[in-house]
């Protein structure tokens, strides 16, 4: 049984005094557990829109998406908002930390809307999240006590204390400093690993993709299998080189 299944997936919007916009066209995709896949492509290509709805976030226009060989179109919306919300976890280049709230607070926050022990053990569970990406020594810091990569960890707690069996990242180094990122990159990674979570990575950066077993690009909408990172795939980062 596939994790998730995209088949002719289109995604084409509505804009005011101009024709509809095709942003997505014709993507097939396969997502299993445990799969390491990367997404590359231009600004503008599609990243955002496809990351949307294979994070059930977006409908497809046209075409069909299953999660674990269920049509979406056949699940109420509630039912789709449930199985986001336990089978999806999201990260993203900004951290979106509540900024009043402790890193053990924010890490809290998904399991309130658990059910039966991962509600009551709520606390338990995200103080052993921390732990795992190493802030054990932070729970009660606020983010603006917290590094960048800090941040970013808890974020990844946050996103991963329900266990998804999905982990959709969004440049997810994007904030950090390269040393930073790897370390990031590892944990999730190692994470994705412990639980047999599939991770999707949409990226610019060569070295990220370069880290997952499947490899994709997205050129002007058309997802296109392939390891080369082109001109017309990855996007040269606009970076000031001493002489
Ligand atoms: N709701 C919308 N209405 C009109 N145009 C849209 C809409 N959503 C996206 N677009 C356009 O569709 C194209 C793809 O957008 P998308 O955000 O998916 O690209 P992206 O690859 O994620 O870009 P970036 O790397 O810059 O974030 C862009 O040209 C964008 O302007």
């Amino acid at each position: 049984m596939s994790l998730l299944h995209l088949e002719g997936v289109t995604r084409t919007v509505e804009r005011p005094d101009e024709e509809p916009l095709t942003i997505l066209h014709g993507i097939d995709l396969e997502v299993d557990s445990g799969d390491r896949i990367s997404v590359v492509g231009r600004s503008g290509s599609g990243k955002s829109t496809l990351l949307n709805i294979l994070g059930l976030l977006d409908a497809p226009s046209t075409g069909r998406i299953a999660i674990h060989d269920r049509d979406v179109r056949t699940l109420s919306s509630a039912h789709r908002d449930r199985l986001r919300g336990s089978e999806i976890g999201f990260i993203f280049q900004q951290f979106n930390l509540l900024p009043g709230r402790t890193a053990l607070e924010n890490v809290m926050t998904p399991l309130l809307y658990a059910h039966g022990a991962s509600f009551w053990r709520r606390e338990s569970i995200a103080r052993a999240m921390l732990e795992r990406v190493g802030l054990g020594h932070r729970l009660d810091s606020k983010p603006d006590r917290l590094s960048g990569g800090e941040q970013q960890r808890v974020a990844i707690a946050r996103s991963l204390v329900r266990g998804p069996r999905l982990i959709l990242a969004d440049e997810p180094t994007g904030a950090l400093d390269l040393e930073t990122g790897e370390a990031v990159m590892s944990m999730i990674d190692e994470v994705a690993t412990d639980t047999g979570a599939a991770l999707v990575t949409i990226t610019h950066d060569p070295a990220i993709a370069a880290r997952a077993t499947r490899h994709y690009r997205l050129i002007a909408g058309r997802l296109f299998e392939g390891a080369e990172m082109t001109d017309d795939a990855a996007e040269t980062p606009t970076v000031a080189v001493a002489p």
